[in-house]
């Protein structure tokens, strides 16, 4: 029996998600022995230097050490969230296969009677720490007090158990991929609260001349998703930043027709920058780029920059 090595970081959305990829490549190669390695990430030992780092729009710190193990032949496969991946990708390596997308959206877990984003009060606390989900929030609800929430799933559901927080907000995928779908209070509408680009995707990296790897993972790939976070993340690209940058990104297809809107925001909720485009799917990359250009055109380029501070 031939063995692939699956990396990944050990925290338990990583694992869980990581799991799911191996039970999905065990049904289409019941032949091969997939084992697990985690690895752990600057992002998961040093988490003072990933606020610092986050301020300064560095990118990868969830990722580099896993892209080592790649390149140096300690795992075969790593398995990403794709919204933490860097838009630009390293020399040898490659994105050789994206699963079928779970829930794109934010969602919100309240305390009791603050269980949906109309009920809450004015002054409400809410927990998190992305400048996407700040920004575009303030924009909409001025009104709610943003707090920093960092850590782990666990961790910020159990900020809810404490007086300082009235309601959070996560993404849907890690929720539903560690079994807590029950704990979501309320789907945040994208007009609301637009997703990150690739949130709810994963990616499956190899070595780019691996073309054993490659053929495993590509047997889970997902065209329709592929399209979609190709046009999220070359929107994103296409305007400089990176998965710190207070923006949004979020593709639908119906009827063959692929649209994606984008959103760029200003931290303090002042002012967001929207934009809307669609075509075919097969000019995916095409489209993301061209919103990109439109929307540095209004003005975005001040909005990201003024967030790195
Ligand atoms: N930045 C952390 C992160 N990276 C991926 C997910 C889970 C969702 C996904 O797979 O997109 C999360 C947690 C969150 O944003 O609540």
């Amino acid at each position: 029996m031939r063995t692939v090595t699956v990396g990944t970081r050990g925290s338990a959305l990583a694992l869980a998600q990581t799991r799911w990829v191996v039970a999905r490549l065990k049904e289409e190669w019941p032949d091969t022995d997939f084992r697990i390695q985690t690895i752990s990430t600057k992002g998961d030992r040093d988490r003072a230097a990933l606020q610092s780092l986050a301020q300064k729009g560095d990118k990868g710190f969830w990722v580099k050490e896993i892209e080592d193990a790649l390149l140096t032949k300690r795992v075969d496969i790593a398995v990403h969230s794709l919204k933490d991946l860097p838009t630009e990708q390293p020399q040898g390596l490659e994105i050789a296969s994206i699963p079928k997308r779970v829930d794109a959206r934010d969602v919100l877990i309240g305390k009791e009677g603050m269980k949906r984003l109309e009920e809450l009060p004015p002054g409400a606390r809410v927990g998190t720490s992305s400048v996407r989900r700040k920004a575009f929030l303030r924009a909409y609800r001025p009104d709610l007090q943003i707090i920093d929430l960092r850590g782990n799933i666990d961790t910020r559901l159990a900020a809810l158990g404490t007086p300082d927080y009235d309601a959070i907000i996560l993404a849907a995928a890690g929720l539903i991929r560690t079994e807590m779908r029950h704990r979501i209070d309320e789907f945040l509408d994208p007009d609301i609260l637009l997703p990150a680009p690739g949130q709810g995707a994963l990616a499956l990296e190899t070595r780019a001349d691996d073309d054993l790897s490659i053929e495993v993972v590509y047997a889970i790939h997902d065209h329709a998703t592929d399209d979609r976070v190709t046009a999220e993340r070359e929107f994103l690209a296409g305007l400089g930043a990176g998965c710190m940058a207070p923006v949004g990104a979020h593709a639908t297809v119906k009827g063959g027709v692929l649209t994606l809107e984008g959103w760029v925001g200003a931290l303090d909720g002042s002012q967001v920058i929207r934009a809307t485009t669609s075509g075919d799917p097969a000019e995916c990359a095409d489209l993301g780029a061209e919103l990109a250009a439109d929307m540095l055109g209004q003005g975005a380029q001040n909005l990201i920059e003024a967030a790195h501070g």
